[in-house]
C-alpha cells in the first residue's frame, strides 16, 4: 500500500477553493483553522475503541497500519504522508471512539497545498454544497430547566465539606433539518465565521472548537487551555467585558484548575514545560475566554508511551471539561448531568505517520444522529457546557451555555 503526497500548484483546479469545498462527499473529515488544515474523504479503514484503553488501542492500530504503508512524500511537513483522524469519547464508559484513515487528504499550510492519496486515486469533482432547509429545535436529554437545576445542585454539593472544587456540566439541544444535512455546509459556515477556531468533522461529529488540547511537532508539545467565560449582554463594550473577565476571581479560579490539570498530567512526559505567566483574553464571535498556553519538550519523544494518542489519553479530561479533582468531578458529571456525552468534550484531531498532529477538545459541536437520506431529513444533537465552581450562579451558567451553542446553531441556520 503506497501513500503518495504531491504538491498542488497554482493553476491546478483544486488549488484555489477553500478546503471545505473540495470533498466530493457530504461527510468528509476536517481540521481547518484560518484557511489552513486538512480535509479528507473516502475511507481506507477504521477501528472503534472503547473503555480506559481507547487511546492506547487507537494508537496501536495506527502504528500497525503505518508500518504497512510505503511512503512517497514530496512535501514532507507535518500533515503530509499518511494521516489518520480520530474522535474519542469523553468517558471510558459509555462511549465509542473512532480512528479512521481517509483515502484522500488535501492539506494546506503557509501557502503550500498538497494532496495525499492511498493507493489508486481517480479525481472526482465535488457536487455543490446542499442547504439543510429549515431547522427545528427541541429539548435534548438535558433541557435548559434541568440544566439549571443540575448546576444549582452541583453548587450545593461543592459547598459541602469535601466537595469538588470544579465540575463541568453540559446540556444538549436537538435539531432537525427539513432536508438531508451536508456536513460541508456546516464546515464552510463555521470555518468562515470562526476562523480562529479549529473547524472539525470526524464520523458525524462536526464543530468549531477554540480549545487546542495538544499539538505535537517533533518533540515539541503545545496546548491552549481555556476556562472562564463571558459574553456580550445588552450593549456592554467589548473592552470593558474583557477587563471584567480578567479581574473576575470566579473565572480566574475556574481557569487555574484547568491549567493545573493539563500541566500536571503533561509534565511527567517532558524535560521542559512552561505555562504562560497569566491568562489572556481570547475573543471569539459569541464569547470570550481566559486562555493560557502550555508548551513543553518531550523527554523521550521516540518512546512508545509518548506517542501523540497516548499523550492525549494522559491529559484527558482536563478540568476544562471534567473538573477538579478529576475522578470526583467525572463521577458527579455522570450523576448530575445524566446524559451520554459520547464524543462531545472528548479529544478530536489528526495524527500523521511521524506522530505529528493536533487534537482539540470537541466543543461547540453537533453530533449527527441520523444523517438522513435523499428522502429523509437529518437530526443532530448540539452540546454546550460550563465550568461550575462553588460561587457559580445557575442563571448565569445557563445563559453562558446558550451563548456557547450559538456558533453551531448559526452555522446550521446558514450564517457565515
Ligand atoms: C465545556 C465547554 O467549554 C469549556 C468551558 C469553559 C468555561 O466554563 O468557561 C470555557 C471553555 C471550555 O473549556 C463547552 O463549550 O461546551
Amino acid at each position: 500500500m503506497t501513500v503518495r503526497t504531491r504538491e498542488i500548484r497554482p493553476g491546478d483546479p483544486s488549488y484555489h477553493p477553500p478546503l471545505p469545498e473540495l470533498p466530493p462527499t457530504h461527510e468528509p473529515v476536517s481540521w481547518i483553522r484560518d484557511g489552513d488544515g486538512l480535509v479528507g474523504w473516502g475511507e481506507l479503514d477504521r477501528v472503534h475503541t472503547s473503555g480506559p484503553a481507547r487511546f492506547a488501542e487507537a494508537d496501536r492500530w495506527w502504528r500497525s497500519m503505518r508500518a504497512r504503508m510505503g511512503i512517497d512524500d514530496e512535501v514532507r511537513i507535518a500533515g503530509t504522508g499518511p494521516v489518520a483522524f480520530a474522535s474519542l469519547s469523553f468517558d471510558a464508559d459509555p462511549g465509542t471512539s473512532v480512528i479512521t484513515i481517509p483515502r484522500v487528504v488535501v492539506g494546506q499550510r503557509n501557502g503550500v497545498r498538497w494532496i495525499t492519496t492511498v493507493g489508486d486515486y481517480e479525481p472526482e469533482s465535488a457536487p455543490p454544497i446542499r442547504r439543510p432547509g429549515t431547522i427545528r429545535y427541541g429539548d435534548g436529554h438535558v433541557a435548559s430547566t434541568a440544566y439549571r437545576a443540575a448546576v444549582a445542585e452541583s453548587v450545593r454539593r461543592m459547598r459541602e465539606p469535601g466537595g469538588a472544587s470544579k465540575i463541568v456540566l453540559a446540556h444538549d439541544l436537538l435539531a432537525a433539518t427539513s432536508r438531508p444535512l451536508d456536513s460541508r455546509f456546516l464546515l464552510r459556515n463555521l470555518a468562515t465565521r470562526h476562523p480562529n477556531c479549529w473547524t472539525f468533522a470526524v464520523d458525524g461529529l462536526v464543530g468549531a472548537t477554540p480549545e487546542l488540547l495538544l499539538r505535537r511537532e517533533g518533540s515539541d508539545v503545545h496546548s491552549q487551555v481555556l476556562a472562564g467565560t463571558t459574553w456580550p449582554r445588552d450593549s456592554t463594550d467589548a473592552e470593558l467585558l474583557a477587563k471584567e473577565l480578567l479581574s473576575s476571581a470566579k473565572n480566574q479560579r475556574e481557569h487555574v484548575h484547568a491549567v493545573n490539570s493539563l500541566a500536571t498530567s503533561l509534565r511527567p512526559f517532558c524535560e521542559e514545560l512552561s505555562v504562560s505567566d497569566a491568562p489572556e483574553v481570547l475573543r471569539l464571535r459569541n464569547v470570550m475566554h481566559l486562555a493560557s498556553t502550555v508548551s513543553g519538550r518531550l523527554e523521550r519523544s521516540g518512546d512508545a508511551e509518548s506517542t501523540l494518542l497516548r499523550l492525549v489519553g494522559a491529559v484527558h479530561p482536563t478540568a476544562a471539561v471534567g473538573g477538579t479533582p478529576t475522578e470526583q468531578a467525572v463521577r458527579l458529571i455522570g450523576e448530575l448531568e445524566g446524559m451520554d456525552r459520547g464524543r462531545y468534550a472528548g479529544p478530536v484531531g489528526w495524527v500523521d505517520g511521524a506522530d505529528n498532529g493536533e487534537f482539540g477538545i470537541a466543543l461547540r459541536c453537533a453530533r449527527i444522529e441520523d444523517p438522513g437520506g435523499t428522502d429523509r431529513a437529518s437530526t443532530l444533537r448540539l452540546f454546550a457546557g460550563c465550568g461550575i465552581v462553588a460561587d457559580s450562579d445557575p442563571d448565569e451558567e445557563t445563559a453562558e451555555a446558550q451563548a456557547k451553542l450559538l456558533p453551531i446553531r448559526e452555522a446550521l441556520e446558514g450564517l457565515r
